[in-house]
């Protein structure tokens, strides 16, 4: 029987090379090609020129009255001429670039004509004749995105055959009819036929609201499926020993905050119960992630499991190692650190004893996923900046890892919406309040005439013993650029603050052993600037450090400056921000003022969603956020919201497959199903 999962190239006029063609678009089945919906229509309805609205585009009909004339001027250009009378009216009809045209048309002919209309001018200006344009003829034509090996006309008609063909099966439904109900969404067909050919405008918008809400249910049923399969499949719980977990925190160097204390709990509470954990943690910067990862990392050891933890770059990886280190008593715990320049010898040393069990937490960047590195007992694997971490590479570790909890981290506050967007399979907890005893960070904007002096109030930080940060920022892509900048800014700057004051430079090009002897000689206060390109964005944490100098502030994110502000503050004294920068536009000056107005990373990424969109928050490669064709989860936020309660609440119910009505949803979830079952 023909299903909506036929491949397209069962229908006629589809060969191998049409079908590869399609292939490109992401077309493989029918269902694909009818979920190709255009992304605009023309208005193709017949009107007359009183009707018509000065400057939209119209089809008119009438008669040709005047012999049509080419001129032509330089080598390619060229306008066509001709009168044309509709009803009582009389316009001029100009086509340009399109001499030939000249041929096919004549006085005394009947034609409709598409174009825009300039009504004091009484002109239209073609884009095109319509061949058979009928008095009582209304309609929008669909424009669809398209590659050069495929044309609109080929779209248009593999749609309308898919259409006639497959009629029957758009009967079945996505959406259950309760849900339609209640937000007066439209039945599929209704829905299919009104994106590929409505009557009107108000048809074409009506079919994309309810194909928006199609698009986002279908997703969320998707990743809910997904939260639950996963949570089926492992279920191994985690039996920790609480009183060591006590004893270990009574001897940190400070009392847990109330935020920390509840996150703690509700990681252990996953990891204790028979299910897999999947779980992020995000918090915003400085609000004390590391010491929860540690207390989750060493509830793993308790019940005689490993621990790993992956970094996103050497020095954070660097960093982590060592706090974690410190919490533990090294005779008790053993810590060690794995990245790309760790020595091979070293490497195959930690390799044997990571396998034999004998090393408890294991800290690195990617070097902890290749496929020749296996742990005796992995319990729980923590992933520092997830969003720097693919979905891929998650998976990866379950290959290598034994299917271990896994808990997220996050420092990029993610709006709730595009949280459940990238990360709706996941469980989230958030560290919302910050240590006691910081002092928000003082933020002042300045332009770069006023820099000088506040070189001088720096250096009266640095007096009272403190450390800065001077940020320089990218220049159009070009690391080299950067690095050459990050330079010329260091000698300045060492000219400035020296010889009293050393300065130190990071940037990117340098190796991992240089840029990690710069951060540990500036954690130990050996110099006191540092000047660095964004290296320093992330998770780097020196205390003492309380200014931080950006420069050209407005080629940087909103969430990127929060990040880097979050550098300071850390520590008990006042922290300062300074963003120089000289905005030319107005989104420019926007951004600089509402960094000096909030602390608050969520109100910032917030900002940041509705002024960048998705992609700039969670970092442009990797956001995690997929793309959607119809709907727009940021405009539709609401909307996706609903859509993920509805599938959450269809999921709960234990036979939901099973109801006929929503054929459709079942066989396109079956498929998830089954490529997800082969990732295992
Ligand atoms: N409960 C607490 N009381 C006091 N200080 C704390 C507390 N928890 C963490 N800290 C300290 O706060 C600083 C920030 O902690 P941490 O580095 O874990 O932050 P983070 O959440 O990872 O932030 P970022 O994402 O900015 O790196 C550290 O110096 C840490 O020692």
């Amino acid at each position: 029987m023909a299903t909506l999962l036929d491949s397209v190239g069962t229908l006629t006029g589809v060969g191998p090379k049409r079908e590869k063609a399609l292939n490109d678009l992401d077309i493989f089945t029918i269902a694909d090609l009818l979920a190709y919906y255009p992304h605009r229509y023309q208005d193709l309805a017949v009107k007359g020129p009183s009707e018509a609205v000065n400057g939209e585009k119209v089809t008119f009909k009438g008669l040709v009255t005047s012999d049509p004339v080419v001129t032509h001027f330089g080598r390619k250009k060229s306008r066509l001429r001709f009168r044309m009378t509709i009803d009582q009216a009389t316009i001029m009809v100009s086509f340009f670039n399109q001499p030939w045209l000249g041929k096919q048309i004549t006085m005394g002919q009947e034609l409709a004509v598409y174009g825009s209309y300039d009504q004091p001018r009484q002109t239209l200006n073609g884009m095109k004749v319509i061949a058979k344009a009928a008095d009582d003829e209304t309609g929008m034509a669909a424009i669809y995105p398209t590659n050069k090996a495929i044309k609109q006309k080929t779209i248009k008609e593999l749609v309308d055959q898919a259409l006639q063909r497959y009629d029957q099966a758009l009967h079945q439904e996505v959406i259950p009819q309760a849900i339609r109900r209640r937000y007066r969404l439209l039945p599929h067909y209704e829905v299919v036929y009104g994106m590929h050919q409505p009557i009107n405008a108000e048809q074409a918008q009506a079919a994309r609201r309810t194909a928006s809400f199609e698009e986002f249910f279908i997703f969320q049923m998707r990743l809910q499926l997904i939260k639950q399969m996963d949570a089926r499949q492992q279920g191994r719980p985690v039996l920790f020993n609480n009183d060591q977990l006590k004893a270990l925190i009574s001897t940190l160097p400070y009392e847990l905050t109330s935020a920390q204390k509840r996150v703690v709990n509700e990681i252990l509470r996953d990891m204790r119960r028979p299910l897999h954990m999947n779980r992020l943690l995000q918090g915003d910067v400085g609000s004390g992630k590391t010491v929860v990862a540690a207390l989750a990392m060493y509830a793993a050891i308790t019940a005689g499991k490993q621990a790993a933890l992956m970094a996103p770059t050497e020095i954070l990886a660097q960093q982590h190692a060592k706090t974690i280190g410190s919490f533990f008593d090294p005779k008790q715990v053993r810590v060690e650190l794995l990245t790309s320049s760790t020595r091979a010898s070293e490497r195959r040393q930690i390799l044997a004893d990571l396998l034999a069990g004998e090393i408890d937490i294991l800290v690195g960047t990617h070097a902890l996923i290749q496929p020749d590195l296996a742990f005796h007992n992995l319990g729980l694997a923590v992933i520092d900046e997830q969003h720097r971490f693919g979905v891929k590479q998650r998976s990866t570790l379950r290959e290598i890892g034994m299917n271990p909890d896994i808990l997220a981290m996050t420092a990029t506050p993610i709006p709730r919406t595009l949280a459940i967007t990238a990360y709706g399979e996941m469980d989230v907890s958030v560290i919302d309040q910050l240590p006691a005893g910081r002092k928000p960070v003082q933020t002042k904007w300045l332009r770069k005439s006023e820099l000088d002096e506040q070189l001088t109030f720096i250096k009266d930080q640095l007096a009272a013993g403190a450390q800065a940060y001077v940020v320089t920022p990218l220049i159009e892509e070009s690391e080299t650029l950067d690095v050459q900048n990050a330079q010329a800014v260091y000698q300045d700057l060492a000219q400035t603050f020296g010889p009293e004051y050393k300065v130190g430079l990071l940037h990117g090009r340098m190796t991992n052993p240089d840029k990690e002897a710069v951060m540990a000689a500036f954690k130990a206060n050996q110099f006191q600037v540092l000047v660095a390109t964004t290296v320093v964005e992330v998770g780097v944490d020196v205390p003492n450090a309380t200014v931080m100098l950006i420069l050209d502030a407005d080629r940087f994110g909103l969430s990127q400056l929060h990040q880097l502000r979050g550098r300071v503050g850390r520590g008990q004294r006042q922290s300062y921000a300074f963003l120089v920068s000289n905005p030319k536009t107005q989104y420019g000056v926007d951004r600089m003022q509402a960094m000096v107005k909030t602390n608050d990373g969520f109100v910032l990424a917030q900002k940041d969603l509705e002024l960048r969109g998705a992609g700039d928050i969670l970092g442009k490669r990797q956001s995690g956020v997929p793309e959607f064709k119809v709907g727009d989860p940021v405009a539709d936020m609401q909307m996706m919201t609903i859509a993920q309660e509805e599938a959450m609440q269809v999921l709960d119910q234990p036979d939901w497959d099973q109801d006929p009505e929503i054929k459709a949803l079942v066989e396109l979830l079956d498929e998830t199903m089954a490529r997800y079952r082969h990732f295992d």
